[in-house]
């Protein structure tokens, strides 16, 4: 399990433009970080890093259990790591029920019950996920983090189209996340009601 992640001298660009050089942050377990800035300061690209899928122009993502105890990056992302996009990669052919099988399984074993009950799909678990509103679109999305318990979650503005009462529900399972040893990083436009650290990603640049 991921106990730290270190973010060192981290130089990102996409096509022509340099997003941030010399960005250096450390997580440890049971803590969270917030990344700020504007439309396009880099926040999504960051993630993307973190979780392997673009290559920093210069720096490193490191994991490790503890001190002295490295996790190889590609162990870290395989096992341990969920990205939520926030084109969320669901098939909409799919029902959620299918849906929520197909990533528990893609994920290793899971609990889909408890998954089911933490985000109230029971009524949607036959809908075809291309008819799910956006909100509950996310709330499946969600649902897999539980189903499938990894350490780092990586959230793309994770609450952004949730209701008051779902947004809530969302906040309190980053916090039992977070109390249980696991950590995040999320990407927001507006403040995570919860203890977090903030990284305004624009100020990076
Ligand atoms: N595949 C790509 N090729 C070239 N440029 C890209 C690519 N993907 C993203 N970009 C550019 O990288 C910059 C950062 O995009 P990114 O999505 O990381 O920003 P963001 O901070 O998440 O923005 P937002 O708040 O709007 O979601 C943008 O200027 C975007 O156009």
């Amino acid at each position: 399990m991921i106990g730290r992640l270190c973010i060192d001298d981290l130089g990102l660009s996409r096509g022509e433009r340099v997003l941030f050089h010399g960005l250096s942050v450390d997580l440890d377990a049971g803590e969270a970080l917030a990344l700020t800035g504007a439309n396009g300061a880099g926040k999504t690209s960051l993630l993307r890093a973190i979780a392997g899928f673009i290559r920093p122009d210069a720096g490193a993502v490191r994991f490790s259990e503890g001190p002295g105890a490295e996790i190889e990056p590609e162990t870290a992302r395989a096992r341990h790591i969920h990205l939520l996009g926030h084109l969320e990669g669901l098939k909409g052919a799919r029902t959620a029920r299918e849906e929520l099988a197909f990533q528990t399984a893609w994920c290793g074993r899971g609990g889909i019950d408890s998954a089911v009950e933490a985000l109230g799909l029971a009524p949607l678990l036959d809908l075809e996920t291309r008819k799910l509103s956006a909100g509950q679109r996310r709330r499946l999305s969600l649902a897999r983090l539980i189903a499938a318990p990894r350490a780092l979650w990586l959230l793309d503005e994770p609450l952004a189209p949730l209701d008051a009462r779902w947004r809530a529900v969302a906040t309190q399972l980053m916090q039992d996340h977070l109390a249980g040893g696991g950590m995040v990083i999320a990407a927001v436009h507006d403040p995570l009601d919860l203890p977090c650290h903030t990284l305004d990603v624009g100020a990076a640049s």
